[in-house]
């Protein structure tokens, strides 16, 4: 038996608002940073879980009170024993203090602080069982999977049986789609050059890097006053060139009639889609502003909070692509059913990847998805951003614009120990400087 003993949770930042990395419209400088979580165990051979929830700086303090709130439910009990029945456990820690329950409902610090947990036991399994996430999921019985699923508000539109078939389609051939990713990797796309905050000379710079390194994916951020948008737009496709994709992120920056006008002046750089054009809880607005762009796809979901948002935004048809946050869901049980609800109603998943941490979660997602669950790569490409990797103990490893295979056990957010010291906040020598 391993005994959880006692949830650590730290205030760890980054400063990337002085680079501009990361800055979007609605986000202008933020701090990469994460309330990050590590399950210390009895085990004599010292083994840890490790999960993180991502925030961009001030409020993380917030996140990590409220892991401290939720760790007696965690503390004590036996990995053994939670992963006996991973749905009770999930249902037990979002929804089982309800005075804890009430700040959320599954929404916000409540449900975040839920997801870095969540996401640490996941690592312990894992990394107990000797297998990265993605093939600890893989090596799954689709009964055994969908045992670990909470259905609850969404068993309208995905029942646990409809759910095991869709993992019985796909599970005759697995090991196809496993040893595809291993030649060829998981495709990309990089966000890492159109960051609002970067001069055009950095952009420009930028996009002949990409291009000499094998990525033909690219991202902007959209959002700010409409003629630096499609100026910024023009250098991109003008470095990038007619073949490349291109999409484009308002963040959230747009009223529903903002986004339409405002993309019509865009189209003529030819997007791939538009994302967050508006508040992410517009599920009506989303698919309003789809039905009048199209062919320009919509995609949305790193605000997107939980599986009842994601199952009304697809009913409604108001969106291209779900870009769910590994993160912000309340960990990879959630995830999981998202993915699956994604698979009946044909939507491809292309998961939020601009934080830190998130592309080394993602990778195991899209991966597993592609496995398992949707068993396709069409319409699917895994955001990448260049910043932070180097703290984590097993990177991503990034080949031609696709993710290799991780090997590593664990959920693969494990961060080096210097790398804790270094940026914990506000004493952290990172910020000493500040
Ligand atoms: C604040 C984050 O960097 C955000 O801009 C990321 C994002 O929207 C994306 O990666 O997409
Ligand atoms: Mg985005």
């Amino acid at each position: 038996m391993t005994i959880i003993q006692r949830v650590e949770a730290q205030d760890i930042r980054f400063p990337t608002s002085r680079e501009l990395d990361g800055s979007d419209a609605m986000n202008a400088a933020p701090d990469y940073s994460a309330t990050y979580v590590i399950l210390h165990t009895d085990a004599d051979d010292g083994i840890s879980g490790h999960g993180l929830t991502f925030t961009i700086g001030r409020g993380n303090e917030i996140c990590v009170a409220a892991v401290n709130s939720l760790a007696s439910r965690l503390e004590g009990r036996a990995l053994e024993e939670i992963t006996a029945d991973m749905g009770a456990f999930w249902r037990d820690l979002t929804s089982g203090d309800s005075q804890l329950r009430w700040l959320g409902p599954e929404k916000g610090v409540i449900h975040l602080a839920c997801a870095a947990m969540i996401n640490a036991v996941w690592d312990l399994w894992a990394k107990r069982e000797g297998k990265p996430v993605w093939q600890l999921l893989a090596d799954m019985t689709p009964e055994a999977l969908v045992q670990c699923l909470d259905f609850r508000f969404v068993s309208d539109a995905l029942t646990p049986e409809e759910a095991i078939a869709l993992l019985r389609r796909q599970a005759p051939t697995k090991a196809e789609r496993v040893a595809q990713l291993r030649e060829h990797g998981y495709p990309g796309y990089t966000t890492s050059a159109g960051w609002l905050g970067y001069s055009e000379e950095k952009m420009r710079k930028l996009c002949r890097e990409a291009l000499d390194e094998g990525w033909r994916h690219f991202k902007q951020k959209v959002g700010g006053d409409i003629e630096e948008d499609r100026s910024r737009a023009r250098i991109l496709r003008e470095e990038i060139g007619p073949e490349c994709t291109l999409m484009m992120d308002a963040n959230q920056m747009w009223d529903v009639d903002e986004a339409v006008a405002n993309m019509r002046r865009l189209a003529e750089f030819d997007p791939h889609w538009i994302e967050e054009p508006t508040s992410p809880d517009d599920i009506l607005g989303h698919a309003e502003i789809r039905h009048r762009l199209a062919p320009i796809g919509v995609a949305t979901g790193e605000h997107c909070h939980n599986r009842v948002m994601f199952k009304q935004l697809f009913q409604a048809e108001a969106l291209d692509f779900c870009q769910l946050d590994a993160a912000r869901l309340g960990g990879l049980n959630e995830v999981l059913v998202v993915l699956l609800l994604a698979a009946k109603y044909g939507i491809p998943v292309c998961p939020h990847g601009g934080g830190v941490g998130l592309c080394e979660y993602t990778q195991h997602i899209s991966m597993f998805d592609y496995i398992a669950v949707s068993g396709s790569l069409e319409g699917r490409l895994l955001e990448y951003v260049d910043h932070l990797h180097e703290h984590f103990e097993a990177p991503v490893q990034i080949h031609r614009g696709h993710y290799r295979v991780p090997d590593a056990p664990g959920y693969g957010v494990t961060m080096k120990a210097a790398s804790l010291a270094a940026h914990r906040y506000p004493d952290g020598s990172a910020w000493q400087s500040a």
